[in-house]
């Protein structure tokens, strides 16, 4: 089993484990992530082009660009961060995840560094970009997670987090609904975990950070999932070192 960390809940990395063979189907026990990738893809795309005023950088905004996963999974996010033109290490709590992202990024010709280090083992720093979606709600210590996230952040970098709220909305459609019919596999979730905006946020400050930008994630069954003034639900937050 993997050891517990500052950051990492053995139980959790166990069960995301049992998820990774089938990871990359877009119908298997990761659905859900498939549906959010390509709207917080659009997002992070906005965010990146902001930042770094990138409009003449065409199709690769990230070129030259140092990306950090934190919770990478099997590799969902990490590719398009690679496609994007970023050099991309992906960490995840499960080492059967990075087994698979690891193959799958060589099966699509993509060179991404993937390590089941837990992120405050990391010896280096200075990503321009760093990541973690729907992370933070099974970590063991969340505001050592974000410490450890704001370390890993170039001066002018740019951090992006997504994670649901704790609201009695995100109880009935990521819980209720989602581990019943939504295809979250069961015990996915706990509740009590989820961290709101403003927890988020003072995370954040205290880790040196400022929140620049937010954005709700919706869903609704017609439109499936979009960004939304709405965060009820589950929400964005882009982050950068104050000052
Ligand atoms: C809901 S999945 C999200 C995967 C990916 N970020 C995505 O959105 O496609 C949560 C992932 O975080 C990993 N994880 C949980 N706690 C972690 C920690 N403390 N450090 C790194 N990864 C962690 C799990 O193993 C799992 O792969």
């Amino acid at each position: 089993m993997t050891e517990t960390t500052a950051t990492i809940d053995p139980k959790e990395a166990a069960h995301f484990g049992t998820m990774a063979a089938d990871w990359w189907d877009p119908k298997g026990s990761s659905a859900m992530l498939h549906k959010l990738n390509p709207v917080r893809l659009a997002y992070i795309r906005t965010a990146i082009d902001r930042h770094w005023d990138s409009d003449d950088h065409g199709f690769r905004p990230l070129n030259g660009k140092r990306a950090l996963d934190v919770g990478c999974g099997a590799g969902l996010l990490a590719e398009p961060l690679a496609r994007l033109g970023a050099s991309v290490t992906g960490l995840d709590a499960a080492p059967e995840n990075i087994a698979v992202a690891a193959a799958h990024a060589q099966g699509q010709g993509l060179a991404i560094d993937y390590r089941a280090t837990p992120v405050e083992q990391v010896s280096d720093s200075g990503y321009d970009l760093v990541t973690s979606m729907e992370v933070i709600e099974h970590v063991a210590d969340p505001a050592a997670f974000v410490r450890a996230l704001a370390a890993k952040l170039a001066p002018d970098g740019l951090m992006i987090l997504s994670t649901p709220n704790r609201t009695p909305m995100s109880r009935l459609a990521m819980i209720t609904i989602g581990e019943s019919i939504g295809g979250i596999p069961k015990g996915t979730h706990d509740w009590a975990k989820f961290i709101t905006p403003d927890e988020l946020t003072a995370l954040l400050e205290d880790a040196g950070l400022e929140v620049t930008d937010s954005s709700g994630l919706a869903f609704d069954p017609a439109r499936g999932f979009t960004l939304s003034a709405n965060t009820a639900i589950n929400y964005l937050l882009t982050a950068r070192h104050k000052g």
